[in-house]
């Protein structure tokens, strides 16, 4: 019996994530909690002929802990995308006043109702908030890095997009699987085209098409903001992102050789976070790729930090000094 749990799951992304999940043969109870809205999208829901169940869990009152707590009990799996999205012109660490609170609270009650889930955090700024929820579980006692995992696979969904627009007439999309590594906002994403099969395309635009490429990754959610005009941000690509590193990890339940990058803690426990650690200035979370397994983060595959190119190497640099102070935001929310 697998159970997955969605908080979050009335808003833009929760919906078509739910509905992916919903879809998936893995899957046997589908939870759903959200502050509004959810009784609604968990008896659409209810009605796909899939085999597995839905339940939907929204609090009565503001005081109400037990819908989050029935939400929560048994899951084996909890994404995360709750919380509010950008408007054109603001910066993601600008969301951080409204959703670290809402992140804690949430990251509270798998500690006291499913410490031992896979936590899956999609709300921004995930480059603090995934801190926040790691100084939670500590709190608690409960923490276990190898089992929780920021979501950057949109960063990767958009590397292997937009290379692939460049060469529309020799490549599709899924013949690239980019690493993109550092952490996700601006120039703190850093997408390694050097590497694999995207090396020989990539080294064929001239250095400004170079630049444009990277830009167009590293601030590729701003041009949805801009698009969406006040309504919002990435959505279903995010829906889509969310939905592949959950599968890879349902997957990873019964195959041995599945790898995605994802933004960690890398805690010394894990195998190759100590390596990777001395070659990012000693920052305790980041985005790598990573070999997943039944307990989680099995390995982490530092390599890629050693393999990059000169440019890349300046990219990294940039993201590390920025990665910094937004890791220590995050840390410091829940120690102080
Ligand atoms: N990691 C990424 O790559 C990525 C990509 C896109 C968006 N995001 C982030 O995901 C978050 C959600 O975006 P969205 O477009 O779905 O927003 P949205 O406003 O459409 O939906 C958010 C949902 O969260 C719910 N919510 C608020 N407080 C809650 C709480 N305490 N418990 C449970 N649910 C709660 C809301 O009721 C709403 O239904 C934003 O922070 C956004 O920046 C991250
Ligand atoms: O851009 C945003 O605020 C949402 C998300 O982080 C994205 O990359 O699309």
């Amino acid at each position: 019996m697998v159970k997955v749990t969605v908080c979050g799951a009335a808003g833009g992304i929760g919906q078509p994530l739910s509905l992916l999940l919903k879809l998936n043969q893995n899957v046997d109870e589908l939870s759903l909690f959200d502050v509004v809205n959810v009784p609604g999208v968990g008896a659409d829901l209810s009605h796909i002929c899939s085999d597995s169940k839905t339940e939907s869990f929204v609090p009565s009152s503001k005081e109400d802990k037990s819908a989050l707590a029935n939400s929560l009990k048994g899951s084996d799996l909890v994404i995360i995308p709750a919380g509010v999205p950008r408007k054109p012109g603001m910066t993601r660490d600008d969301l951080f006043n409204i959703n670290a609170s809402i992140v804690r609270d949430l990251a509270q009650g798998i500690a006291e109702n499913a410490p031992k889930a896979f936590v899956l955090i999609i709300s921004n700024p995930v480059n603090s908030t995934v801190p926040i929820v790691a100084e939670t579980l500590k709190k608690n006692g409960v923490f276990n890095p190898q089992k929780l995992f920021g979501v950057t696979t949109l960063d990767i969904v958009r590397a292997n997009t937009f290379i692939s627009q460049l060469y529309a007439k020799e490549t599709k999309p899924s013949d690239f699987n980019i690493n993109v590594i550092g952490g996700h906002s601006g120039e703190t994403i850093v997408p390694l085209y050097s590497l694999g099969n995207s090396k020989s395309y990539y080294e064929k635009l001239s250095q400004d098409d170079q630049k444009a490429l990277i830009h167009r990754v590293q601030f590729g959610g701003d041009e949805v903001v801009q698009a969406k005009n006040g309504a919002g941000s990435a959505t279903l690509s995010m829906a889509y992102a969310g939905y592949r590193l959950a599968e890879s990890i349902l997957k990873s339940f019964k195959e041995s050789s599945v790898v995605e990058c994802t933004f960690l803690n890398l805690d010394d426990s894990i195998k190759g976070a100590k390596e990777a650690k001395q070659l990012i200035n000693g920052l305790d979370f980041f985005s790598l790729p990573v070999k997943l397994g039944v307990n989680g983060i099995e390995e982490v595959h530092y390599q890629v930090l050693q393999q990059i190119s000169d440019d890349e190497k300046k990219l990294l640099q940039v993201a590390i000094d920025q990665l910094t102070k937004n890791i220590e935001k995050g840390v410091a929310f829940i120690k102080n």
